[in-house]
């Protein structure tokens, strides 16, 4: 896509790589010198622009859900389409970058575990460290795409562009959005501008941060967006980026993937009128370290439950106020007071990123003051 020259250097191999691009440019600049290494570059010369190297991971979803009919927009199976058929049912992205497969698992997102968010990770990790690979492409259910695209976010040590995509209509469908919301995918994972800019998701011609974005409508090729709006959108084979992520992720995260081979168990209970204490109690006695609160409103807890809740803490085990608001984000000691319970808030995290986080928090410490600047911070 560019010029080895204009690629930031980031290995001694990719450095050496780039100066002797830039030495043998400058050779071509001399009077007398031939013109050939600058005007008509040779198949493999170090002036010739290079097409990005892509690897996509694929794990399943409706992306690679094949349904009876062109008709069945919502009835089919998803998980079906191989990677290979995935890659050679869109060939333009031959066109922005050396694309190859690798199936990881064939599942629908609501299957995911922590086992195969681990295992994936670790396989992202692995191969950004390769001076072949230059990004990396997830394709996946649409259902948990937050989840691992946030995962993802919080540890995967690299700068290189990490894409998440899905599709919300099978291959099969009438106007199915796989393969565009693909080729966006790879082109962002092919472009300069997504160095550094944290994990990405593309649907929708929009691209979108893995931090921030989920699903807000189930039915839809416009399903996921953000409250905090979209950072650029891909048109044409071309990136197009308005905004940068602020928060820390991937190089500037404290967390490490290679360092990660378990997380705890978080539970999530949602709040509504009329609840019960064994929604809480039940969690910790399947050994949940983390209780994360999708309180109704501000994150709030009924009357009723304050004790429950505060009995949990004091047993050892954490208490995230989020909200099931979506939007919005839950402050310290509005509703409740968090300071006296010893209770953490999940910031603009909705509840199951708000998992997401307090897991990844909890492989490091347990101390709530941390865990608080863990949830400002990230
Ligand atoms: N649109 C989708 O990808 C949904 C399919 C399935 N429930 C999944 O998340 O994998």
């Amino acid at each position: 896509m560019y010029p080895a020259q204009l690629r930031p250097a980031r290995s001694p191999r990719a450095a050496r790589f780039a100066l002797a691009a830039l030495l043998l440019g400058a050779v071509g600049a001399l009077p007398g010198a031939p013109l050939q290494a600058r005007e008509m570059p040779e198949a493999g010369s170090a002036t010739e622009a290079r097409k990005p190297n892509v690897v996509i991971l694929a794990t399943g979803g409706t992306i690679a859900g094949a349904g009876a009919d062109a008709s069945n927009s919502a009835t089919y199976q998803a998980a079906k389409v191989p990677v290979d058929k995935l890659i050679a049912a869109v060939p333009a992205m031959a066109n922005v970058a050396n694309v190859r497969g690798e199936q990881v698992f064939q599942i629908a997102s609501e299957s995911f575990t922590d086992a195969q968010l681990i295992q994936l990770g670790k396989r992202v990790s692995q191969l950004l460290k390769q001076d072949d690979v230059d990004g990396v492409v997830i394709t996946h259910g649409t259902d948990t795409l937050e989840e691992t695209a946030l995962f993802l976010n919080l540890v995967v040590r690299s700068d290189k562009p990490i894409v998440v995509v899905g599709s919300m209509r099978p291959s099969t469908a009438i106007s199915a959005d796989g393969a565009l919301n693909l080729l966006d995918a790879v082109t962002a994972a092919s472009s300069k501008e997504a160095v550094g800019k944290g994990v990405l998701v593309t649907m929708n011609d929009y691209i979108q941060a893995g931090r921030d974005v989920t699903k807000r409508t189930n039915i839809v090729p416009s399903a996921f967006s953000s409250q905090w709006g979209p950072l650029g959108m891909v048109v044409e084979g071309k990136t197009y980026f308005f905004r940068a992520p602020y928060k820390r992720h991937n190089t500037s995260s404290e967390f490490d993937i290679d360092t990660i081979d378990s997380l705890p168990l978080v539970a999530i209970v949602y709040g509504s009128g009329n609840m019960f204490p064994g929604a809480y109690t039940a969690a910790v006695d399947a050994g949940a370290k983390a209780i994360v609160n999708a309180g109704t409103g501000n994150g709030s807890v009924p009357g009723y439950l304050v004790d429950t809740l505060k009995d949990v803490r004091q047993k050892g085990t954490l208490v995230i106020r989020s909200s099931r608001v979506g939007d919005g984000f839950v402050l310290r000691n509005a509703e409740q007071p968090d300071d006296k319970y010893d209770w953490v808030v999940a910031h603009d995290f909705n509840p199951q990123k708000a998992k997401i986080l307090a897991a990844v928090a909890l492989t490091k410490t347990s101390d709530t003051k941390e865990l608080q600047r863990i949830f400002w911070e990230y």
